[in-house]
């Protein structure tokens, strides 16, 4: 066995002790295409699910720079949503037949950004964590199953907001030691483990994944996933794994990964999580139906109404791209809720959020 202490960067620190198995790791290194199930063949999964959400990037500052980025803003012209616009995107997303508010914003911003938090105390909070905690009751006042991907989280930075979620996240990325990770203030992996770990300890459904092309090699990509599986393990909620093509952008001029490393990664990814684990794809940033006999089963959250601030040099496909991708693997297409039914009881979910889902499912209309 190798202990991750050993290997992972921060994983010493963060604490994190999970055990990898070489012969696993060999095992996925000789994983194809060819040695998984996609959708309507033999074993493989008997539907793609989606979610329609909207997008609510509570605030563009962010304590890192990952050179992939093209989010985060810099001191000075980082951005805040107020509890206004939160509500006013919530609305415009309840309208549209949208089940999910989305939050995914920069990872708590240091504080060179002293005006935001100038900001944030005219509102009556200290920390972009109780600005959250507002944001996800109004989403739920709305209509919408919060999601919140704030990245990084310490254990009392989740519990804060862990009761208004109906699932979180943050990518892995991936557990090797990075460029594109570098500089002062610099994503470790040991941290993020830490914080799927914590959601684990704290019982909240999760997402988590792998981006794919930022210098990291193939035992990088089987460690990652591996890392993930064993978590799982341990607590059972990792609902879904993202595997995700770095994609350029004005800060990032490299090529994305190919559609040979992209079906290679996908294939790993489902012979190396258990069954009742999803395998998304961005189907905006991805080409997903070259993907989907690698073992594809999700197609993650898409809007109508918003762009990916992630990547908004990616539009989301209409709905009906989406359905006649499901019609040609000859499955059908279900939209599902950010979180993933085998969670919506009072074991995972709060009161507050089951109300939500009720309400959400009772006026479902989307006719997929
Ligand atoms: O629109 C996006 N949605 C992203 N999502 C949203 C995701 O597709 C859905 O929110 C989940 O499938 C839940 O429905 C993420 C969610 C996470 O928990 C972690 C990372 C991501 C990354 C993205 C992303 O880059 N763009
Ligand atoms: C929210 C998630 O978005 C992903 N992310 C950040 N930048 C990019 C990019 N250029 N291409 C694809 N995904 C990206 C990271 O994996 C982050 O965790
Ligand atoms: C654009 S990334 C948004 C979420 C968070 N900053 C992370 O990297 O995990
Ligand atoms: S990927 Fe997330 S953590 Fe990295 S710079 Fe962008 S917003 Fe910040």
């Amino acid at each position: 066995m190798i202990r991750n202490p050993d290997v992972i960067p921060g994983a010493e620190e963060y604490d994190v002790d999970v055990t990898i198995d070489p012969a696993e790791r060999e095992r996925l290194l000789s994983v194809g295409p060819e040695d998984v199930a996609g959708p309507g063949e033999d074993g493989g999964p008997d539907h793609l699910s989606f979610a329609r959400n909207v997008f609510i990037p509570l605030t563009t500052a962010c304590r890192y720079t990952c050179t992939y980025c093209t989010y985060y803003d810099p001191p000075g012209q980082a951005s805040l949503l107020s509890p206004e616009d939160v509500r006013e995107i919530c609305r415009e997303g309840a309208d549209a037949g949208c089940t999910e508010a989305l939050f995914t914003f920069g990872d708590d911003p240091d504080d060179r950004y002293d005006a935001i938090y100038d900001q944030l105390a005219e509102w009556g909070h200290d920390s972009i964590h109780t600005y959250l905690r507002e944001a996800c009751e109004i989403a739920l006042e709305e209509g919408l199953l919060p999601h919140a991907n704030p990245g990084d989280q310490t254990r009392e930075q989740m519990a804060e907001v862990a009761d208004l979620n109906a699932s979180m996240g943050v990518m892995l990325e991936t557990t090797a030691d990075l460029e594109a990770h570098s500089g002062s203030r610099r994503k470790e992996p040991g941290q993020r483990l830490a914080t799927i770990r914590t959601a684990g300890e704290l019982g909240v459904p999760f997402t988590t994944g792998i981006l794919v092309g930022i210098g990291e090699d193939w035992a990088d990509r089987a460690e990652s996933l591996l890392a993930i599986a064993a978590l799982h393990e341990r607590y059972n909620h990792v609902q879904e794994v993202i595997v995700q093509p770095v994609s350029p952008n004005e800060r990032w001029d490299r090529e994305p990964p190919s559609l040979e490393t992209m079906r290679r990664t996908v294939a790993m990814a489902r012979a190396g999580l258990p069954e009742t684990v999803s395998v998304q794809v961005p189907p905006n940033l991805a080409r997903t139906r070259d993907l989907l006999d690698c073992g594809v089963d999700d197609l993650g959250g898409v809007s109508p109404v918003t762009d990916d601030h992630v990547n908004p040099d990616y539009a989301w496909p209409a709905l009906d791209e989406l359905r006649a991708i499901a019609d040609d693997a000859g499955v059908p297409l279900r939209e599902r809720l950010p979180v993933y039914d085998r969670y919506v009881d009072e074991d995972w979910l709060s009161e507050q959020v089951l109300a939500t889902v009720s309400t959400v499912t009772s006026t479902d209309e989307t006719g997929t």
